[in-house]
């Protein structure tokens, strides 16, 4: 699917997003839908989406098929033989979760023990072409309704970049995301940052590295939030040892799933550290799923949610995810709570397999 605009990060551009739906069957009939977040490139993580597809082919559905089960919870354990690939194990678990729900006649939300009947939203913003460009995105989504907003960071485009915005935005709540654009030795340059009153600035430092983003911390009043460093509970557990971040971004394809990122939720409540639901420029049915997470009760902060029509011309669910005045609303129909739009999803089709017990 094409997105309406690139979406430009540290790392490059994003013009298209080329990815699967998983579809689950149980011996009813009832379906459930997931989808694979990857990227074509590994720029994100080491997945793609033609990484995900061969490990769910080769491995995770017969591992799927082959296995006793009873509950949704248990596919952890079970994708446990095979190391990582969690965007791949999490497009499957996520349309299994779907079933289950739909079978239990219940809201994924509520499966899931969530708390919100709607979920507070912002959006993000990639790098853009000139400093003007940027203020007249930012005004036609703050227009829209979007009440926090994320800019994209780097060397060369951040902190008079941030002057800028501040001076016309002086109290808009802002964060940054650098995707590890930076390193400790900018430390004197990532000071500047804090007088920008920025709500969070995201994964400055090297992907994993708890350690040097736990020096940083220690220097920066702005409260650092790890995205790409958290792929697991473990991560989770030993960013909040170190005090590598007072704030999580929990993404449910990052992590390997729903039930890993419920086990992460909890331990930040536990700890009492904020955490908020990040994007992976999903169509509908990914989004679906991030709506259903973000009313769990720790998920305090607004998430990188927004409606369909900031990236698409035509999303694949019915109805269209929408936002309204900087939250989206829970469903409360079975599941996800979102139809496939088949006529939609047919015209952008490129293939389809199958797979049986
Ligand atoms: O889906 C969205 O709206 C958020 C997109 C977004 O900010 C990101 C998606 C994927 C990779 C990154 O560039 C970035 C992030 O790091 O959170
Ligand atoms: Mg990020």
């Amino acid at each position: 699917m094409a997105l309406k605009y690139p979406f430009e990060t540290s790392f490059g551009s994003v013009d298209n997003k080329d990815f699967f739906i998983v579809e689950v069957v149980d011996q009813n009939g009832i379906k459930g839908y997931g989808e694979s977040v990857a990227f074509t490139a590994p720029w994100y993580t080491e997945e793609t989406t033609e990484t995900t597809k061969y490990m769910l082919e080769e491995f995770l559905i017969p591992l799927l098929l082959g296995s006793d089960w009873n509950h949704p919870g248990e596919l952890t354990r079970i994708f446990g033989s095979v190391q990582k690939n969690n965007m791949a194990k999490a497009a499957l678990e996520g349309a299994v979760w779907d079933v289950y729900a739909k079978q239990n006649r219940t809201s994924l939300a509520e499966m899931l023990g969530g708390t919100r009947e709607r979920v507070e939203v912002g959006v993000s913003i990639g790098i853009q072409p000139t400093i003007e460009k940027l203020i007249s995105v930012i005004e036609k989504n703050v227009a829209a309704g979007y009440k926090r907003v994320k800019l994209k960071v780097k060397p060369g485009w951040d902190v008079d970049m941030l002057k800028e915005v501040r001076s016309v935005f002086p109290t808009l709540p802002i964060m940054v995301d650098a995707n590890s654009a930076y390193t400790l030795e900018d430390v004197e340059h990532l000071r500047q940052f804090d007088s920008y009153n920025l709500l969070m600035m995201e994964q400055p430092l090297g992907q994993h590295d708890l350690v040097d983003h736990a020096t940083l911390q220690k220097e920066l009043s702005t409260p650092i939030c790890l995205d790409e460093g958290i792929t697991s509970y473990t991560d989770a557990k030993t960013a909040i040892a170190l005090g590598s971040c007072q704030i999580m971004n929990i993404k449910i394809g990052r992590v390997g799933g729903i039930t890993e990122a419920i086990r992460i939720h909890d331990l930040c409540r536990q700890h009492n550290l904020a955490v908020w639901c990040g994007g992976m420029l999903e169509s509908g049915v990914g989004r679906a799923h991030n709506i259903a997470l973000a009313s769990l009760p720790q998920f305090k902060l607004p998430g990188d949610i927004s409606a369909s029509t900031r990236y698409w011309e035509q999303d694949i669910v019915k109805p269209e995810v929408m936002m309204n005045n900087g939250f989206i609303q829970v469903p409360n129909g079975y599941g996800i709570g979102y139809e496939i739009d088949w006529d939609v999803l047919n015209e952008f089709k490129v293939e389809t397999t199958s797979f049986s017990k």
